[in-house]
Order: C-alpha cells, then sequence, then structure tokens
C-alpha cells in the first residue's frame, strides 16, 4: 500500500517519527518527509539514517504556508506533531491551542487542498473527559480532525485519528525516572501507588496507526485495548528487577492535572464504538445539526454502557508487570547495568 508513495510525519524527529522510520525504511515507500521545527533534531536524524527516501522539511504547523508547501505531492500523513507536557501546557495554554488546534486546522486545510489521500491524526487518552490544557486542546484537536473528515464526503480522501495512552520508556517517563532513582541511590517517588496507567509500546502505537490507516472511514477514531499497572507495582517491579527489593519508596502525591485513572472510551463512545479484537473504532456522531428529529429517540445504550479506562482493563500484576518492563530494551540495558540507556 505504501509502493512508491510519499508519507509526511508531522512532529517527525519525535520518538514516534523514529519508529515510523524502523518500520519503513527497508520498505517499498518511496519517499518519507520529516515535518518538524527542530534543525538538530533533523541533523541528528539525518545522520543517523543516511537513507535517498528521507527527506528533512524544516517547519512548523502553527505556519499554514510552509505546511501547505510540505504536502505538496503527498499521498499519506501522519500527524504526530504536537505540545505533548502537561505541565507546560498548563502553564502556556494558548501555545497548546496554537499548535494542537489550529496547527491541526492547518494541516488538514493543506492535506486537503493538496489531494493527500490519508491523514492519521494522533490523539492521547488525556483528551478523554480532560481535566489539563493539553488533555483539553488534543480533544478540541479530535473534533477538528471530525469537521474537517465531513467535508471529504464522496471523495477518496480519508482523515481519521488515534488515541493512545502513555509509551513505556519514552523520553521524560517514569519508568526511566525510577530506574535513575534507583540507580543514583535516591528514593523512588511514587505519586500514588494506586494510580493506574494504560501500558503501550511505541511500537504498538505505530501499529495502532497503521491499523486506522487501513481501516478508517472519514472522522473515525481507533484505540488499542491494553493492559494497565498500578504506579505502585511499576516500582516495586523495577527495583526488584534492579536487584534493589528493598529500595525506599517515598509515596508524594498527586501532580498538578493528573488524574487517578486515565479514560480511552467515554461512555458515549463505547455504547456506538465497533469492537475489533485487539482495537476499538469509534465512528464519528454523524447526526446533523437538525436536533430537533433526535428528541424523540434519544439513546438508551449510552446510560448502560460503561466506560473504558485503565481501573476498568485488564490489569496486570506485579509478576506480570515485571515480565512486560522485561520485554523492554530499555528495562533488559537497565537490568544489565547499561548507563546509555535506550529511552525510547
Ligand atoms: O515521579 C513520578 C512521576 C510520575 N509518577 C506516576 O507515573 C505515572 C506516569 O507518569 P508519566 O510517565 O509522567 O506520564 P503521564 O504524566 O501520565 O503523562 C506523560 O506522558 C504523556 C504521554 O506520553 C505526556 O503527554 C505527558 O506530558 C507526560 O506527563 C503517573 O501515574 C504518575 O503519577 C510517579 O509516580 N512518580
Amino acid at each position: 500500500m505504501f509502493k512508491d508513495k510519499t508519507l509526511l510525519v508531522s512532529g517527525g524527529t519525535g520518538s514516534f517519527g523514529g519508529a515510523v522510520l524502523r518500520r519503513f525504511l527497508d520498505t517499498d515507500i518511496g519517499e518519507i518527509r520529516i515535518f518538524s521545527r527542530d534543525e538538530k533534531k533533523q541533523d541528528d536524524m539525518r545522520a543517523k539514517y543516511r537513507n535517498d527516501k528521507l527527506r528533512f522539511i524544516i517547519g512548523d504547523v502553527r505556519d499554514a504556508v510552509s505546511i501547505a508547501n510540505a504536502t505538496r505531492g503527498v499521498d499519506y500523513v501522519f500527524h504526530a506533531a504536537a505540545l505533548k507536557q502537561v505541565p507546560s501546557c498548563e502553564f502556556h495554554p494558548m501555545e497548546a491551542v496554537q499548535t494542537n488546534v489550529m496547527g491541526t486546522a492547518n494541516l488538514l486545510e493543506a492535506a486537503v487542498a493538496n489531494n493527500v489521500s490519508r491523514v492519521i491524526c494522533l490523539s492521547t487518552d488525556k483528551a478523554v473527559y480532560p481535566i489539563n490544557a493539553m488533555g483539553m486542546s488534543k480533544a478540541l484537536m479530535e473534533k477538528v480532525m471530525i469537521a474537517k473528515s465531513r467535508l471529504l464526503k464522496g471523495t477518496d480522501s480519508v482523515i481519521c485519528g488515534t488515541r493512545y495512552g502513555n509509551v513505556m520508556a519514552s523520553r521524560g517517563s517514569v519508568i526511566p525516572l525510577f530506574v535513575r532513582q534507583v540507580n543514583e541511590g535516591r528514593p523512588i517517588t511514587v505519586t500514588d501507588p494506586n494510580m493506574t496507567r494504560f501500558m503501550m509500546s511505541l511500537d504498538s502505537a505505530v501499529e495502532l496507526v497503521l491499523h486506522a490507516f487501513s481501516q478508517g472511514s472519514n472522522g473515525d477514531i481507533f484505540v488499542q485495548k491494553a493492559p494497565a499497572s498500578t504506579v505502585g507495582d511499576v516500582a516495586d517491579a523495577i527495583r526488584k528487577l534492579l536487584g534493589k527489593p528493598q529500595h525506599p519508596i517515598d509515596v508524594i502525591g498527586t501532580r498538578h492535572g493528573e488524574k487517578l485513572y486515565e479514560t480511552l472510551l467515554t461512555r458515549e463512545e463505547t455504547a456506538g464504538a465497533e469492537d475489533q479484537d485487539a482495537y476499538y473504532r469509534i465512528p464519528p456522531d454523524n447526526r446533523d445539526l437538525n436536533y430537533g428529529a433526535y428528541f424523540e429517540e434519544g439513546e438508551k445504550s449510552i446510560s448502560e454502557a460503561p466506560d473504558y479506562n485503565s481501573h476498568n482493563t485488564r490489569r496486570l500484576d506485579l509478576a506480570q508487570t515485571s515480565e512486560l518492563l522485561m520485554s523492554l530494551p530499555f528495562m533488559q540495558a537497565a537490568v544489565r547495568g547499561d548507563t546509555t540507556l535506550p529511552e525510547v
């Protein structure tokens, strides 16, 4: 499906972009455009991959002209450009609006104008029942995506999305932090031992995007079913794996904008979602603005449906959490005592 085609990855210098390159560079894909504003990371990537199929474009989704130029001649777009740090978006919400909302609108406008045939927009579990500015801006991004996809009715082009949760061992996340704390002899700082998070790998995030790519219709959002662990079990598993089962744990309390558990599907979405074994497909609400017609027949199923969250998904126990952690190259290196740990 990608033979001789041109794929653009917005925000492509991030870890998702790297995973896309590992997945595609050795295939018959025509060209991969890495679009980002980070010149330094583009240089590093160019040096690392040295591949003629790669084209680096400096630009920013906030700048409509730059993304309009970059999407010329492009077949497919994976839209990963985002401000995704919860604390920085909390203090600078308009920056989140500009990149995550306006930037997405610019990108979709450009993609439609340039007849891009498939765009997959990446969202996050923090966009569901959002309580922080990052999640709120991503929730609005999803609405922008759905609204834009409505305009494609009757064409061959598709705009759809994915939502996924925390990526295990991603830069700045809790798993590398706990490993560092143990290695440096500092206590492990656990916010709340009962807090749960979906446990997903970077490669599965790419698989989810590819699933959306091959199965998606306009306005769909895809979610991968995933297990979850408590943060307490993650901390305990890490200290045991590193051979320090008695390493101290400090319970420090919940941080700004943080939830006890994350949700991937609202109750309303569960009621209308299609169960696709490893995935859920959430179709767009295709009612028009003429709500009058619906007041007589409401959606009974919504009041009965549960949401899908990291508290009610399959829960990994301590042994299963350890096993999953040990499947990560990052954790294998940490257990070997490598100091250059391959965070994703
Ligand atoms: O010192 C710490 C730091 C985190 N946690 C907990 O570990 C879990 C995961 O935390 P973290 O890895 O920081 O992920 P999140 O806060 O859930 O989200 C992170 O990962 C998201 C997507 O990967 C980014 O969008 C966010 O900005 C970033 O904060 C949470 O329950 C935290 O409360 C601790 O217990 N102790």
